[in-house]
């Protein structure tokens, strides 16, 4: 049996609105995670390929068989602007999935970054040209392009589910994943969390002597 390996319709999918992903934008990744009762916080192996990396936007989620870019080119095709592209690539090392020339066609078209549950390539070129990629490792080892993919189903994330239009959120400390539906009220309870964080904070700096 052959499953279609492209869904025509992956990119319609309900997307929160801007305001409330500039919200979450704003926040420490570790806030919002504590606002989520600490869930939603993907496997902290996947971390920032270049240091100052940030990003959040509505995730569009590509499976593929792991250590091959196939899906990610398809899913160029059909990305919109500020969307994060989700590879659940198996959390292979061996073969990076994507390095700067991906990313050049990403900042053509408006990508707001990748989280990668496998390897990337190209890291200090990704930071001379800021698009943000947080991957399980880089390897100098370049990815198939053969295929099997799927766009735009439910994925595993470095251990956490994500949906199409869930809201990533990826800073120095790692990426999390708020669900689409919660995503306003996540946005208010990390800003919350935020607000007396830095009030404590300022107390404790005043009782230093
Ligand atoms: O060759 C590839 O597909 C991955 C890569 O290094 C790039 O996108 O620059
Ligand atoms: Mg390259």
């Amino acid at each position: 049996m052959t499953t279609p390996a492209i869904d025509a319709t992956s990119a319609d999918f309900a997307r929160p609105d801007r305001d409330t992903i500039e919200r979450l934008a704003k926040l420490p990744a570790a806030n919002i995670g504590d606002a989520m009762d600490r869930l939603g916080v993907a496997d902290s192996a996947i971390q920032a390929v270049w240091p100052g990396a940030k990003l959040a936007g509505p995730a569009f989620t590509v499976w593929t068989r792991p250590g091959d870019n196939k899906g990610i080119h398809a899913a160029l095709q059909q990305v919109r602007p500020g969307d994060v592209i989700v590879v659940a690539g198996g959390g292979d090392e061996s073969r990076a999935l994507l390095g700067e020339l991906i990313g050049e066609r990403a900042i053509n078209l408006g990508v707001a970054g990748f989280v990668l549950d496998g390897a990337a390539r190209d890291a200090e070129a990704l930071g001379e040209i800021g698009m943000p990629v947080f991957a399980r490792a880089t390897s100098p080892a370049g990815p198939y392009k053969d295929g099997p993919f799927r766009l735009g189903t439910a994925v595993a994330f470095g251990g956490v589910p994500v949906l199409p239009g869930d809201v990533i959120v990826g800073d120095s400390d790692g990426v999390v994943v708020i669900p689409r539906e919660h995503a306003a009220a996540v946005a208010e309870a990390a800003e919350a969390v935020f607000a007396d964080e830095t009030n404590r904070r300022q107390a404790i700096v005043a009782a230093r002597n």
